[in-house]
This record gives structure tokens, sequence and C-alpha cells, in this order.
């Protein structure tokens, strides 16, 4: 065993070790009623030659040739159900990785998509692959054995041609194993671009730049292709050099038959199995595609590693204290968005979070709520670090609630209680009060509307992003912009139902709306990742900077 890729293929060899050993059985069976069938021919045609037909034989060579193909049959159910079984058990552990990675997660969607579909399944043929090679192995070597017990100088002339089948496999494999991976890495490369023309339709088409996006998408094409030709050639330089060495090697070993058949060795019927234990010997040869199957394998099983493989934070193990909702930011860094945040936002307070576009105020929203991690300082909620609490019921006291919401689930309720297990009448609840219940009743299916069968405006998407955030009645709110789309007058009337059904709430909302920003009682303005000022709206407003973030006055 060499490496982390190889260990991945090992343990998904062993998930399912009942159906891999009856595919092991399978391919016994088929290897062995394979090396059978050219004795039981040899048999059978004697018979006939020497005119005494008997069905003995001819029961024999039936018997055989069922057997491998039945074998055959059986052993492809088997095969597929055992690669579909472990693609499946690749994918969940991928996507776990994947979500418990989350916004920590430098692969690109497009990248993660072709881990998750190509590669899983690559890596998920292992067994099929490694039982065909060592089924070929059996065959050949046998074959071999088999042509020993006929006359050993024709296994002997036979042997002759391994060095050269060995050198064959040993720069086939050389060869294709840079080109599989490169042809791996650069068809994640395009699934990534694609991913992000797909999201960017509207703006594509807008800016009526299709042409130039199709380019940009296809631009890692070339190297694609040149992987792929190195593929193509590899194969076809295997295919010419296997072709020279086969029909050799045969002439050869018939060569010796014949003069077996002159001495009175061997047989007709000898002959006829002689030529059929050599076309199962050159196995060795003819089957070395298979390592770029392998090595194919291994390629995928690389990259699922580079994923499975990176650092995941220990997850806290503290319950929550109980408290009011209180968070404190100490000494807060986040490379290239904040600098020595310190801030207390005592429980129950609505805060909004103010500053230029940059300024970091989403980069604070993320902090609060540990959907960000800082690389300096420590964020405290209720008195106990984010890093030291279960991450479960950090989710279970926090809501977050986007600019551009993402709606996940099958139908509207499902998308409002996304990740909540809320009942119907908690959705119900959190959707009046986020002013979207009386557009949900007017659906088609009411909340059981398929979303994708639901046209939402950006406000409307926004309000049920909003009722997400507040259906499992959390300690702590925090709203990224994410009342931008809404009239003021409907945001005002979110504000003041959000204050009746949750009252006390911690509160932090970043905003671009002066307006907002008034009717919170403490803003925090930031400025190029620092806190710049807090207090109260009405007393910044009198700082010509401050009104300059909401306004075109300058400084
Ligand atoms: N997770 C992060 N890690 C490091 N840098 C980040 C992170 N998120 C944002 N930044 C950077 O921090 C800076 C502030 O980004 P942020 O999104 O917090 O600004 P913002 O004030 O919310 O802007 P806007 O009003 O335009 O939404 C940007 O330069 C951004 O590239």
């Amino acid at each position: 065993m060499r490496g982390p890729a190889d260990r991945l293929l090992v343990k998904v060899a062993g998930l399912d070790r009942v159906r891999v050993a009856a595919v092991v059985v399978t391919a016994l069976l088929a290897t062995t009623a394979g090396l059978l069938l050219p004795g039981a021919l040899a048999a059978a045609v004697d018979a006939v030659v020497a005119g005494r037909p008997s069905a003995r034989e001819v029961s024999w060579l039936l018997l055989v040739g069922g057997a491998e193909i039945a074998a055959d049959v059986v052993g492809g159910i088997l095969t597929t159900r055992l690669t579909a079984t472990a693609s499946a058990w690749l994918r969940r552990t991928l996507s776990d990785k994947l979500f418990a990675l989350g916004t920590r997660s430098r692969f690109a969607e497009g990248d993660a998509i072709s881990r998750l579909t190509g590669d899983c399944t690559g890596a998920g043929g292992i067994v099929p692959i490694v039982v065909q090679c060592g089924s070929m192995l059996i065959i050949s070597s046998g074959a071999i054995v088999l042509l020993a017990l006929l006359d050993w100088r024709l296994a002997l002339v036979f042997m002759g041609s391994i060095p050269f089948a060995l050198l064959l496999a040993r720069s086939h494999l050389r060869r294709t194993a840079d080109d599989v991976l490169t042809y791996q890495q650069v068809s994640g490369e395009i699934a990534a671009r694609m991913v992000d023309a797909v999201a960017g339709l509207r703006t594509i088409a807008a800016s009526g730049t299709a042409d130039r996006e199709a380019e940009r998408v296809l631009r890692p094409l070339p190297k694609l292709t040149l992987a792929g030709q190195g593929l193509w050639r590899t194969q076809a330089r295997m295919v010419w050099r296997a072709g020279l060495l086969t029909p050799a090697v045969e002439l050869s070993v018939l060569a010796a038959a014949g003069f077996g058949v002159l001495d009175g060795r061997l047989s007709v019927g000898d002959v006829m199995a002689t030529l059929g234990y050599v076309a199962l010997a050159l196995g060795l040869v003819t089957q070395i595609p298979l390592l770029t199957t392998l090595s194919r394998a291994r390629g995928c099983a690389e990259r699922l590693v580079e994923v499975l493989d990176e650092p995941l934070p220990v997850p806290g193990k503290l319950p929550l204290l109980p408290g009011d909702g209180t968070v404190e930011l100490r000494h807060v860094g986040v490379k290239g968005a904040l600098a020595d945040v310190d801030l207390r936002i005592d429980g129950g307070t609505y805060l909004a979070v103010v500053g230029r576009s940059g300024s970091g105020k989403s980069a604070l929203a993320g902090v609060v709520g540990g959907l960000l991690t800082p690389d300096e300082g420590q964020v405290v909620l209720d008195g106990r670090p984010l890093e030291h609490l279960r991450p479960e019921e950090l989710r279970a006291v926090v809501g977050y609630a986007f600019e551009r919401p993402v709606l996940l689930g099958t139908t509207v309720a499902d998308a409002v209680g996304y990740g909540s297990w809320a009942g119907e009448s908690a959705i119900r609840g959190a959707c009046r009060t986020a002013q979207v219940d009386e557009v949900v009743v007017r659906l088609p299916q009411g909340y059981r509307t398929p979303l994708t069968e639901t046209p939402l405006s950006g406000g409307e998407a926004q309000r049920l992003g909003l009722a997400r955030a507040i259906v499992h009645k959390p300690r702590v709110l925090i709203f990224d912009d994410a009342t931008a789309s809404l009239d003021t007058v409907t945001e005002a009337a979110v504000e003041r139902a959000l204050a009746e059904a949750l009252p006390g709430r911690t509160r932090v909302v970043v905003t671009h709306r002066a307006g907002t920003a008034a009717r919170a009682d403490l803003v925090v303005w930031l400025d190029d990742g620092r806190i710049r000022a807090i207090a109260p709206h009405a007393a910044l407003w009198r700082k010509p900077g401050y009104r300059g973030v909401f306004t075109e006055d300058g400084e």
C-alpha cells in the first residue's frame, strides 16, 4: 500500500465483504471454466476426429461453456451493484465532508460536482477492476501451466514473450498515469467554469457575451485535448505493439505444436487446445488497457482524498450556557477583512452595522454567529467562546438571513423549516412575522407549492429567508443586508412584527439604509475593517463622515 488514495480504495473494497466475496467466487468460477474450455473443446474434437463422438465429451463441453456464461452474467450483475453501492458511499462521505467544510471549502462548485460525480464512480468501480486484473493474471498463468501440461516446450516458447509483455505494461502505465490525472483535473476545471456560467445566465444574456463566455468556459480545452490525445497515443502505441507481439507468439507456439503433432506427441485436438491456451495466456498483453482503468480509479481516489484530507476545526464539546444572547468580540481579526475588533453586544440589543462597501460588515456578521472563524481573537456568546460550543447548539441559537438567500428543500414549507424541524404552525407564524404569509397562501398549493414552481421576486425570497432565520426562535438574529430588496414600509413592518414575536432577541443587522440604522439601539460604524465608532445613529449623524456612508456628503 502506497498512500492515502490506496488506503481509500482498500476501504471502499471492504465496504460490502459479502458481495465482494460473491464477485470473487463468480470470477474464479468464470476463470476456471475459461481455463477448462479449450481442453473440453480438444477432447470433443479428438473424439469426433477419432470417429467416436460421445455424449460425455459434448456434455462436458456444454457444461463448461454454460458455467462460464452463467458466471459472467451473475458476476456482471454483482459488480454493477457493488460499484453502485461503493459510489453511493463515496458520494455520501464526500458530500458530508464538503458540507462540514462549508464556507472554508477551497473547491469551486463545478470542481466539487465533478469530484462528486465522475470521481466517485471511478473510484467506486475499484473492486471489479481489481477482480478483473486478478482473473486475468490467474487465467494467463493457468493457461501457461496447462500449456506446459500439454507439452513443456509450448510453455517455454510462450514464456519467451513475457519480458516483452512486462515492458509493454510498464511503459503503458508510466505514460498514462500523468495524462489520466491531468484529464480529470481539467474536466473539473471546465465543469467549475460551466457552473459559474449557468449561475450567471441572465448577466450573460443581458451583456450579449454568450460567445465570450463559451470561449472562457472552454479555455482549458486544449489542455484536455492534449491529455486526451496523450492517452489515445499511448493506447495506439500499445495496440500496435501488442498487435506485433500477439501473432508472433501465436505463430511460434503453433509452430512448436506442429512439431509436436509431427513427432506424435500431440493430437489435432491438442493443437486446438494450444490455440485456446495461447489466446488465454495472451490476456496478459491484450488486457494491458485494464491498467489504464486501474490508474484512473487511483487518480479518482487521489482527487477524493484531496477533499477528505482537508483539515476541519475540532468541533466544540461544551453546551450553551443560559443567557440573553450577549455577544463579545475580543480583538477579532480576519485577514483582509477585519482588524482588532473589540465589541460587546448586550443581550436584547438591536445593533446596526454600517459602513461603506467593502468595509467588513459581512465579515463582522459572519464572525458574530460563528459562520466565519476569525484568524485572531475570540467571539464569546453568553460567556462561552464559540469554538468551545457544540456546533448544533450554536446553530440552534443563531439565526442568519442573507441578502440573496438560497432556498433549499422541495416545497416552500421545506425552505422555511430548513434545518429546524419546525412544524406547520411555527412555519406559518414565522412567515407572518416576515410579512410573506400572504404571498405564500396565494400560491397554487400554498405552503406545499414546489420551489421549482414558485417564481419569487427578490423581496419575496428575502422574506422567506427571514422566516427561515426566525422560525426556530433563536437567541441571536443576524441579518446581513437581508431586507435590502424590501421597500422601507415593509421593512419597518417586519421589524415591528419581529419585536413583537421575538421580544428581547439580540439583533445584528447589516444595512446601507440610514432609516434602519436610526431604528437600532446602537450603530457600529466600520471603516476599512476597523470600528470607527459605536453610538446611537442620532449621535453619529452629526459626523459628516458618517453621513457620507449613506449620502453623497463628503467627510
Ligand atoms: N471570509 C473572508 N476572509 C477574508 N476576507 C474576506 C472574507 N469575506 C470578505 N472578505 C474581504 O473583506 C473585505 C470586506 O468584505 P465584506 O463582505 O465584509 O464587506 P461589506 O462591508 O459587507 O461590503 P458590502 O457592503 O459591499 O457588502 C473585502 O475586501 C472582502 O474581499
